[in-house]
């Protein structure tokens, strides 16, 4: 193991707690050897991979026809078993530009969330307000054209919710990006929908989030509507912290329609903290701060004489306080493909690819490839944030525009990475989940479509390994014939249409994890285990030619 993967280990290792979807993640922090032994189903992958040597051999990496039949498919070892050991002759030293840039500010990607009207949109507008991101006329521009539509009440939302249908049903609809700073830190701003119809959208961008605010809504029978079992607001928060995000700064928004009342603040903390206790969040790791995002109050300045019974921080003093996340920095380089189209960036003609990098590094002129397909291309342009740059780090949302590529070999999920260290694709998986508050304890079959960044595609649940005590690991029930809520569960999933790229926790805790969702609600979070699924089969192995074949 290099020393950079070690460390992120080590660093994943110091965040866990031991709460149910910390439970999953424990099983890797007890093995420093990276050994993995779920009951019969007992493997030492890493032991296996860290035997191949990775060398420059490539091989085009087909997508494989549709499954329903049995196929033969040709899979490079390289493929299987991606090393984080290798060193790169590239011109820039990334990292050591990275350290450079973090040096000064640190920067972090902020999500939003929250049940729909929470406020989530117009607290953040008056927040990009009050810091100066947004200039008076622009917000004036704002104030005229919402009250001439009836909806003055939405002018600071309108500073994120952009486009018209977003403005007019008065609904944040996709995920809206905006940058702005503290004093030590440096957000990209993702602010979530809250509607239901819509968390497709939040776990995409939630996905691409180290930390978070909560936003409730503190009227009377407002809060309670959110927090209720077809609410978005604990939904939200369980999705986040399935996705890896343990920080939270919980904004108690809307105080100015309960007259500021400490009695309901401190009620809505009090429900609230026991519930996101219950979902993996730790008590430190969360703060709560009573504010307005309508009329201000609390966002950066604090009338004594309103919220005369609080003496904490402000919102922005709270978020200026967010640890930096760790950021797989000497991982292979990983980029899961939120949308593209076809141009380039500036004068640069090409195919553009936006995405949150996941692990590892880029720079321009580096050739990467595209999973599945194999297909290369060349990074000829890049933007962080949409601002021009040479190169680009785990953590960094960018804009790639390369060149010799076919837009026709993209997908949204597809993966890009480095030719010699493709990601493995999969259409059969072993995960251990946490299952959610599901009405109908999952079966054998249970259809699902699994999410994993900005992917979506359908899967089964077609076989329940086990159940597993979520305190101490054990296995308490080998083949279960049903899942009920909260359960913790290893599990077998098939993809019904096509493979996916994906990855295994302990390889890269940024692919590794999984949501599952059915008839719009989502009904487990995990991570993935195993993905060298169904077994390699003794018809042919020859050591020499790199290639393994595999039957799907
Ligand atoms: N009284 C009061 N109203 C607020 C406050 N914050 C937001 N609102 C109102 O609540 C409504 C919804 O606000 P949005 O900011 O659009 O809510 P949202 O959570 O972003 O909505 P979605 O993104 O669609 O889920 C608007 O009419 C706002 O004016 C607040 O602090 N006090």
């Amino acid at each position: 193991m290099n020393n950079g993967t070690k460390k992120n280990i080590d660093a994943s290792i110091k965040e866990s707690d031991d709460d149910d979807i910390e439970i999953l993640e424990e099983e890797y922090k007890e093995n420093e050897q990276l050994k993995f032994d779920i009951g019969a189903l007992s493997l030492d992958s890493e032991a296996k991979s860290s035997k191949t040597s990775v060398s420059n051999i490539t091989t085009p990496i087909k997508e494989p026809e549709n499954q329903g039949a049995v196929s033969l498919h040709l899979l490079s070892n390289e493929q299987k078993t991606p090393k984080t050991n290798i060193k790169f002759s590239k011109r820039i030293d990334v990292i050591e530009e990275y350290k450079k840039r973090v040096a000064d500010k640190l920067p972090l990607n902020l999500v939003v969330i929250g049940h729909v009207d929470a406020g989530k949109s117009t607290l953040m507008g008056h927040l990009l307000y009050l810091l100066g991101e947004v200039n008076e006329r622009a917000m004036r521009q704002y104030e005229r054209d919402s009250s001439k539509i009836g909806k003055s009440s939405f002018a600071y939302a309108w500073v994120l919710d952009e486009t018209g249908e977003e403005r007019n049903r008065g609904i944040t609809m996709d995920i809206a990006i905006r940058k702005f700073e503290t004093e030590n830190r440096r957000f990209t701003l993702l602010d979530a929908p809250g509607h239901r119809d819509f968390i497709p959208n939040m776990i995409s961008g939630a996905s691409q989030a180290d930390v978070s605010i909560l936003v409730v809504d503190a009227t009377v029978g407002e809060f309670e509507s959110g927090f209720e079992a077809n609410g978005q607001t604990k939904e939200h928060a369980l999705l986040i912290r399935s996705l890896g995000v343990q920080q939270l700064v919980v904004a108690v928004n809307k105080l100015d329609t309960v007259k500021w009342s400490k009695a309901r603040y401190d009620e809505i903390i009090e429900k609230l903290g026991a519930f996101l206790s219950q979902a993996g969040f730790k008590k430190d790791k969360i703060a709560y701060i009573p504010c307005s995002g309508l009329t201000g109050e609390n966002i950066i300045h604090r009338s004594p004489d309103i919220l005369n019974w609080y003496s904490g921080e402000t919102l922005i003093q709270q978020i200026d306080k967010f640890e930096p996340p760790t950021r797989l920095l000497e991982n292979p380089f990983r980029l899961s493909v939120a949308d593209f189209f076809k141009g380039g960036i500036g004068n640069v003609s090409g195919v553009t690819v936006t995405g949150r990098i996941e692990s590892g590094t880029i720079q321009t002129g580096e050739e990467i490839a595209v999973i599945p397909g194999g297909e290369r291309g060349v990074v000829k342009a890049l933007t962080i944030n949409e601002e021009s740059s040479k190169w680009a780090a785990a953590g960094d949302s960018v804009m790639l525009t390369l060149t010799e590529l076919d837009i026709l070999q993209l997908k949204i999920g597809s993966i890009l990475c480095p030719p010699s260290q493709p990601v493995p694709i999969t259409s059969h998986f072993l995960a251990r989940i946490v299952v959610f508050d599901v009405k109908i304890p999952i079966t054998r079959g249970f259809p699902v479509i699994l999410h994993r960044q900005s992917l979506n595609e359908p899967a089964n649940i077609i076989k329940l390994v086990d159940i597993i005590n979520k305190n101490t690991g054990e296995i308490v029930k080998k083949n279960p014939r049903h899942l009920p809520k909260s359960t913790t569960a290893t599990v077998e999933i098939k993809l019904s249409n096509r493979p996916i790229p994906l990855e295994t926790f302990k390889d890269n805790k940024e692919l590794g994890r999984i949501m599952l969702r059915k008839g719009g609600e989502t009904v487990a979070a995990g991570v993935v285990v195993d993905v060298s699924f169904p077994k390699l089969l003794d018809i042919a192995y020859d050591t020499n030619s790199h290639f393994a074949l595999y039957l799907f």
